[in-house]
């Protein structure tokens, strides 16, 4: 097990654990994992034993009640809502935004660092064993909702996001948390808990770095970060790779035991469909791996006896595919540190990694790129063929350049027939996730901020005039649909919906959440981008107020029309 808190027993595995997970005390499974022990993990586990001893192995649900309010506190409080002390109330970014609607829509969401600051209390460091949250020494922007600690891969879009804000202190303070979790655990779990102990998730610290040093000119930064970054790539490479056809190419997978602690019950529901405890294993392992992925829970992992992507969760083979995204990834961050290398100097490093990443490209050019589909496309290693079903992260390559670019003319024109034959452009509401509707969330209709962004990125990188104007097109759309579901709830949503202009997304085992990190980065980077050239004329909102103009407008000239009527009725033919 990694080096985590003296808490497993209570957060990761064990009878505590699947005993009150398994009473389903609360509608959300994840508020028991986030709750803080009262007494120490030992007495914890102690009194556990007594009183289970004491019930004869079976205490009812309320018994099981008793004992948890006896023993833990509430969820959430070793966290103070934080007020980042860099946030200034108008950064340049708003300045570039033409439309004044959007101008306020560009404060409000700089506002709403303010609502997503979370700072540790002091005693989380005093006492890190009475809690589930990994201790960082910075403060943090969560993604918001349910979601109160930090996530890996929405801390990419959300310090994006911050550096457009201008709070380069926070994005740097956040950088550093990970980089100090990878010298004490080795890498970056999933999400800020220890329960997220045997999974990461896509590997973008080095881009973190790459992003901050891009805004601030701060090299050494980077430089200082080196021999930390090159160690979370290498535990990717080390724990991950597998083989095909020859090539070595990376996989998501999961070290832990038992189902994911924050969704316990869950997880056990759907292992009912296998009889064996091995079995049982490796369906939470799939599931756990899923989880690494960030996209929990897809169609994308389904692989059925047909070897086809249709079925639900006992389906899921998340360890037998080649994700396109994962292998893009760390062709990126190779690609970052050889820079980083060259930056300072390391001649022979910069080449190793040079190296490294030219391998990389060589193993997705050769396993993933796809002549016939033109696109690349996520490998089945169950049954040695490419997997044929539309996800973003199957252009992934285009965001990272992890392609020959003296290609990019004949690439460009082959994706594009790919997104025609694929119908991808004709969604109101943003590219879906899948194109199969199976409930999960990130499947068909769910559109989610850090796969549009990869596409619209992605295509503009590719340079053509065609892939600019459809980036350009995209962008602005998810700009505008976002704005819609804004102005409508006041509320950003972790997802929304492709198939409605301004709708939210849904599905999944927990409701739409808000906040929302990541969708926030998303937009104010766009903002910045696209500010100048954006008009909400041509959007729903404003054809509604035509609409609703129109209707004043008509009802304005009636009753004028009636007083005149009256008033000419009174003076003329009275
Ligand atoms: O509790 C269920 C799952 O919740 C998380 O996943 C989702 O939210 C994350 C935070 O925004 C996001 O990173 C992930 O892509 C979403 O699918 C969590 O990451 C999962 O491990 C967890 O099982």
């Amino acid at each position: 097990m990694h080096k985590m808190n003296g808490n497993g027993q209570i957060y990761c595995y064990g009878s505590l654990l699947d005993t009150v997970q398994m009473a389903k005390l609360f509608e959300d499974s994840k508020t028991f994992v986030d709750m803080k022990l009262l007494f120490s993990p030992q007495k914890t586990l102690e009194d556990f034993d007594a009183f289970m001893a004491a019930k004869n192995n079976t205490p009812s649900r309320d018994e099981i009640r008793e004992f948890v309010d006896a023993h833990f506190g509430a969820k959430g409080t070793e966290l103070d809502v934080w007020t980042p002390t860099d946030w200034i109330e108008h950064p340049g970014f708003i300045d570039l935004i033409h439309d004044p609607d959007l101008k306020q829509w560009g404060v409000d969401l700089n506002n709403i660092w303010k609502e997503l600051g979370r700072k540790m209390k002091d005693d989380v460091h005093k006492n890190p064993d009475y809690y589930s949250i990994i201790p960082v020494p910075n403060p943090v922007i969560v993604p918001g909702g349910r979601f109160i600690e930090f996530y890996y891969w929405d801390s990419y879009w959300i310090i994006r996001g911050l550096l457009h804000s201008e709070m380069y202190t926070t994005a740097r303070g956040m950088i550093e948390n990970f980089l100090s979790i990878v010298q004490r655990i080795g890498f970056i779990p999933n999400g800020g808990r220890v329960y997220y102990w045997g999974r990461s998730q896509p590997p973008l610290l080095t881009a973190m770095v790459k992003s901050y040093v891009d805004f601030t000119k701060d090299d050494l930064f980077a430089i200082n970060a080196l021999e930390i970054l090159e160690h979370e790539f290498e535990y990717f490479i080390n724990n991950n790779t597998v083989q095909a056809k020859g090539h070595n190419l990376v996989i998501y997978r999961d070290t832990s035991t038992g189902p994911r602690p924050e969704s316990y019950s869950e997880d056990v529901e759907t292992s009912q469909s296998f009889t064996t405890k091995e079995a049982k294993e490796d369906h939470y392992s799939e599931l756990k791996s899923a989880a690494e992925s960030g996209m929990d829970f897809s169609s994308r992992w389904f692989i059925n006896a047909n070897g086809t992507n249709e079925g639900n969760l006992t389906d899921a083979k998340t360890r037998s595919i080649v994700p396109v995204e994962l292998n893009a990834i760390l062709y990126w961050n190779a690609k970052m540190i050889a820079e980083f290398h060259s930056k300072a100097g390391n001649i022979e490093k910069m080449v190793e990694y040079e190296t490294k990443a030219q391998k990389i490209q060589e193993a997705i050019q050769a396993v993933l790129w796809n002549e016939e589909a033109g696109c690349w496309l996520d490998y089945d290693l169950i049954n040695e063929k490419p997997r044929n079903y539309f996800v973003p992260t199957n252009l992934s390559p285009l965001w990272v350049k992890a392609y020959n670019l003296s290609e990019s003319e004949k690439i460009s024109a082959s994706v594009l027939k790919y997104i025609e034959a694929n119908n991808l452009d004709s969604f109101p509401g943003g590219v879906p996730n899948t194109l199969y509707n199976t409930g999960e969330q990130w499947d068909l209709p769910n559109v989610w901020a850090p796969m549009q962004y990869i596409l619209v990125e992605g295509l503009d990188n590719l340079g053509t005039p065609e892939a600019k104007a459809l980036s350009q097109r995209w962008g602005q759309r998810w700009v505008k649909s976002n704005f819609e579901a804004y102005r409508e709830t006041l509320a950003m949503f972790e997802k929304y919906d492709a198939e409605n202009f301004g709708g939210h997304g849904g599905g999944g085992e927990y409701g739409v959440q808000t906040g929302f990190g990541w969708s926030n980065g998303v937009i104010i980077e766009w903002l910045a981008k696209y500010g100048r050239q954006i008009s909400l004329s041509n959007t729903g909102a404003a054809a509604r107020s035509c609409r609703l103009i129109t209707v004043l407008g008509a009802t304005a000239v009636a009753i004028v029309g009636a007083f005149a009527g009256r008033f000419i009725w009174r003076n003329w033919f009275k």
